[in-house]
């Protein structure tokens, strides 16, 4: 340490990829950290790894601790406390260790895990006259921790105003005049220049319901890149290579995102084993910690379309149905192959890249109408172009697209109006309407071609849905008013006024309630 009497900036519990990686980059911005983790292997791999790094003559920045009240008496007070342990009763483990150990009332605890927003909301309370509890949700993976993640936090503005000046250093940067990411993987060099992506929220349990909607967006995004994948192979016949560079070009356009280029990565992966290429080595059963699936449920609580969102999650789940999909496979007719020419193939991959623009375009606006939503309901003001801005550099779902969002946003806020469904945004809308035929068109060969896309296809029942002036809800409405007097209201009637027609009576009178 440069002077071991001083004491240290911060503390930081749990040093798993996600924590070892922020005590490294918190460290490269001149803070000393204190660290810990109930495996001490793990504190020792982070001290050794700062000292690999550090040059020779840089004094050491973290000091590692073998319990919880040796962090405390290290740090300066009110001190800063951030938790990077498994979502769940970890935290409230670490909380009540921190508790016993003699965590102060003024004391900040920053969870930055994973965890259920609605989680958050009841720790603030159950922690309050104990210490802040503080949240700050976490996007960027192992490379985003370590270099500039996108950091989502929320709770007390007191502890924010606290913690600002050490986030605003960590966080991702971006060049404000492009939006595009300033990117530079250099331990030891941070990027100091460029807007932070991170913001304040709002209040608790803001940031971690942005941060799940995130990755509920970031599931069916991966999910319509993977039905790319399918299509182009199983459709088409290419190889995991040919597909890898399709991707490759599509991710020079409009589709630039860090999930395309990585996708472009793996699919052009050697197996080190056989040398045949890596994903098709990968068992197809998807794996999931839950944020997608409670971005579902939310919107299902609170009757917010996100069709694709869920899509996805299911996906995920079919794909790990793996035993009855083997036993199907041998049972259930598909389609005759299509055959294609070399025009209709080169055609088809045009389509498909149209394709996933627009579905992306309609699980953006899920995603975004979701938190709108919830925000009204709990009476959070949560600033969308703020948001989109966070979500430019440093998160797993980064992409030139996000630019376009934060302008839409922006331009939407400088003429007074709300932003209901991203759909309505007219850079929006021109793109949907100029490419909905090839969308329509690709979802067509996926069906006829027996490949299923349960989100690009979702996504545009959604665009079809929220074009269509009228739905067969009139029908729906008279169902249930048939079965069970629920009732319905008339077009040519004021809102609000109830009728109900008696189906069981010969002469059918209708009954205004
Ligand atoms: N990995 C990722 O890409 C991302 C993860 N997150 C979230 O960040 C959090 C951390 O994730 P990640 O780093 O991947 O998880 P890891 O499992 O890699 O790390 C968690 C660490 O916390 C330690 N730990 C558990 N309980 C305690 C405790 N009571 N006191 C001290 N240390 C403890 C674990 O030790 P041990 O292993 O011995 O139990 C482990 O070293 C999770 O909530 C995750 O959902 C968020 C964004 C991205
Ligand atoms: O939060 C993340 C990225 O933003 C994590 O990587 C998340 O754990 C991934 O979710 P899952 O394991 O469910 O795919």
């Amino acid at each position: 340490m440069q002077n071991h009497s001083d004491l240290l900036d911060i503390g930081v519990i749990g040093l798993g990829v996600m924590g070892k990686n922020l005590a490294l980059n918190i460290a490269d911005n001149r803070y000393r950290v204190a660290a810990f983790d109930l495996d001490s292997t793990k504190r020792d791999a982070l001290l050794e790894q700062e000292q690999k790094e550090r040059p020779a003559l840089q004094a050491q920045r973290i000091l590692g601790c073998s319990n919880l009240s040796e962090m405390l008496s290290s740090l300066a007070k009110p001190r800063v406390l951030v938790l990077s342990v498994p979502a769940g009763a970890p935290v409230d483990g670490v909380c009540n260790a921190l508790l016993e150990a003699g965590i102060e009332q003024d004391d900040i605890v920053v969870d930055t895990g994973n965890s259920l927003w609605t989680d958050t909301v009841a720790r603030e309370a159950q922690y309050q006259d104990k210490f802040i509890f503080f949240s700050c949700a976490i996007s960027g993976g192992e490379m985003g921790a370590r270099f500039g993640p996108s950091l989502m936090p929320s709770g007390d503005i007191k502890a924010w105003d606290r913690i600002k000046p050490i986030w605003e250093a960590i966080a991702a940067k971006v060049d404000p005049k492009t939006g595009l990411p300033i990117e530079r993987q250099e331990p030891g060099n941070p990027v100091t220049e460029g807007e932070p992506c991170t913001t304040y929220i709002g209040p608790a349990g803001a940031g971690h319901y942005v941060k799940m909607v995130h990755n509920g967006i970031e599931y069916a995004d991966m999910q319509l890149i993977c039905e790319a994948y399918q299509l182009l192979s199983d459709g088409l016949g290419l190889s995991a290579a040919e597909v890898g560079k399709i991707f490759a070009r599509w991710n020079q356009g409009s589709l630039n995102s860090y999930l395309m280029e990585i996708s472009a990565d793996v699919l052009s992966q050697a197996d080190p084993l056989t040398g045949k290429p890596l994903v098709e080595m990968i068992l197809d059963k998807a794996g999931q910690k839950g944020t997608g699936l409670w971005t579902a449920v939310s919107s299902l609580q609170i009757g917010c379309p996100a069709p694709t969102i869920a899509e996805a999650v299911y996906a995920r789940a079919v794909s790990t149905q793996k035993h009855q999909r083997q036993q199907l496979s041998l049972l259930l007719a598909g389609p005759e192959a299509l055959t294609l020419s070399d025009d209709e193939r080169a055609a088809f991959i045009d389509e498909l890249e149209n394709a996933l623009y627009c579905a992306k375009i309609a699980c953006y606006a899920q995603g975004f109408q979701l938190m709108a939503m919830n925000a009204q309901e709990r009476g959070w003001r949560l600033d969308f172009a703020e948001i989109a801005k966070i979500w430019r550099a440093g998160c797993i779902i980064r992409a030139t697209f996000l630019q376009s969002i934060t302008q839409a946003y922006q331009q939407a806020q400088r003429a007074g109006e709300s932003l209901d469904n991203l759909l309505m945004a007219e850079t929006f809308s021109l793109a949907l309407s100029a490419k909905q035929q090839d969308w329509r068109r690709a979802v067509a060969r996926a069906i006829m071609s027996g490949v299923p896309v349960p989100c690009i296809g979702s996504a545009l029942a959604y665009y079809d849905s929220y074009r269509s002036e009228t739905l067969p809800a009139n029908l729906l409405q008279g169902q249930r008013d048939f079965f069970g007097a629920h009732t319905f209201e008339r077009i040519d009637m004021p809102a609000g006024e109830k009728y109900h027609l008696n189906w069981s009576h010969s002469e059918r009178t209708l009954e205004k309630l």
